[in-house]
């Protein structure tokens, strides 16, 4: 096995504390599935000897420096920094804190399905979380056959993500899989956002040539506890291409997402440095490029409703000084146990 397969690169570190690199593959309660040299395996974390203040805990698809074991759990000693990496509010901190559900990854597939479920406003929110991420985002629409309208939601699509890449797809025809291939690169890992029901796993599915996600249902069912049974969320496809499908996908929250949102929202913001103040609200200010806008129609009313929207809650989210509170309270508390011991 090499890891290299798994999209590993030297990461410049100058820390390996002896360490040989792993993928994490799985996490679960307290113990992570990974892939190193030696093969599929077990990892845990020792926080008092990995938690170093700055530390991130591991999710799936991050590096990470193993001391490996062969008997038994790998120990964990370090999280290698992330190329890309989704995050969403951790539940347990309060709101404070984020925790990142998938990492290193080299493609987003934004998923949309093209029956009633399809949804622009989802489409804009998943783009500006994509951009954030740090990777390279591609539009696939699935379920092609159900609509005698393929084009015009291309077309539809096209005017809510400029500059992005769309594909439309049926995993049930085969309609437009080739269209994908580009993507299919050894070493490459793509993750997929979307919700329930839109068609990941049936894409998966599609993309593999075989069933690996029925697969994986089965092996579930059929095991007692769910937090042992070998249950891989980033998946290694026959063709060399990993794909990440991870429960934690389905419930991204946003997090910081003003970076993400100049650039899927350029067509809006391209107005700001045109208003006559430098600090407008665009409300009443008089010589407003947005308001010109709107009332000429060049900028549709919904799309300023959606930039506002999400421009309000990456406000809320945004609020960082709560959780670098928390953090720094954390590290104190931390290096205090560190020097009693
Ligand atoms: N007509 C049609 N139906 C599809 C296609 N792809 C998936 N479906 C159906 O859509 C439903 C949901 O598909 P899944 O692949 O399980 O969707 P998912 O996104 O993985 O759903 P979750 O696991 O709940 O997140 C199933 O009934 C599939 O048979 C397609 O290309 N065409
Ligand atoms: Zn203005």
């Amino acid at each position: 096995m090499n890891i290299r397969d798994f999209g590993y690169a030297d990461i410049n570190t100058d820390v390996t504390d002896g360490g040989i690199p792993a993928r994490i593959t799985a996490v679960h309660k307290e113990r992570y599935e990974l892939v190193s040299e030696h093969g599929y395996g077990f990892g845990r974390v020792k926080a008092a000897n990995y938690y170093n203040g700055t530390e991130t805990w591991p999710t799936v698809g991050d590096f990470v420096l193993i001391e490996y074991n062969d008997s038994g759990d790998s120990r964990i000693l370090r999280t290698l920094p992330r190329r890309s990496y989704f995050t969403r509010l951790d539940p347990s901190s309060g709101g404070h804190g984020e925790q990142a559900v998938a990492a290193n990854f080299d493609y987003v597939f934004i998923i949309q399905s093209l029956n009633k479920d399809y949804n622009i406003r989802k489409l804009e929110r998943y783009l500006t979380e994509s951009w954030q991420s740090g990777a390279e985002p591609v539009v696939v629409l699935t379920k092609a056959d159900l609509t005698e309208e393929v084009s015009e939601y291309e077309r539809r699509t096209a005017e809510t993500v400029p500059g992005v890449r769309i594909v439309a797809v049926s995993a049930r025809t085969g309609y437009g899989m080739e269209e994908l291939e580009g993507y299919l690169k050894p070493g490459k890992t793509i993750v997929l956002l979307g919700s329930s029901g839109v068609g990941k796993s049936s894409l998966v599915n599609a993309l593999a040539k075989e069933e690996i996600m029925e697969t994986r249902e089965i092996r579930e069912e059929d095991s007692r506890g769910r937090h042992t049974t070998t249950h891989r969320e980033l998946i290694m496809l026959k063709s060399g291409v990993m794909v990440i499908d991870t429960p934690g996908m389905r419930e991204l929250g946003m997090w910081d997402v003003s970076k993400g949102l100049g650039q899927s929202f350029s067509d809006v913001e391209q107005y700001f440095e045109r208003c006559r103040f430098s600090d407008c609200r665009h409300q009443s200010e008089p010589g407003c490029a947005v308001r010109e806008a709107l009332e000429s129609g060049d900028l549709p009313e919904s799309r300023w409703a959606s930039y506002c929207k999400l421009k309000r809650e990456a406000r809320f989210s945004n609020n960082k000084a709560g959780y670098f509170h928390d953090m720094q309270k954390h590290n104190k508390a931390y290096s205090r146990k560190k020097r009693g011991n």
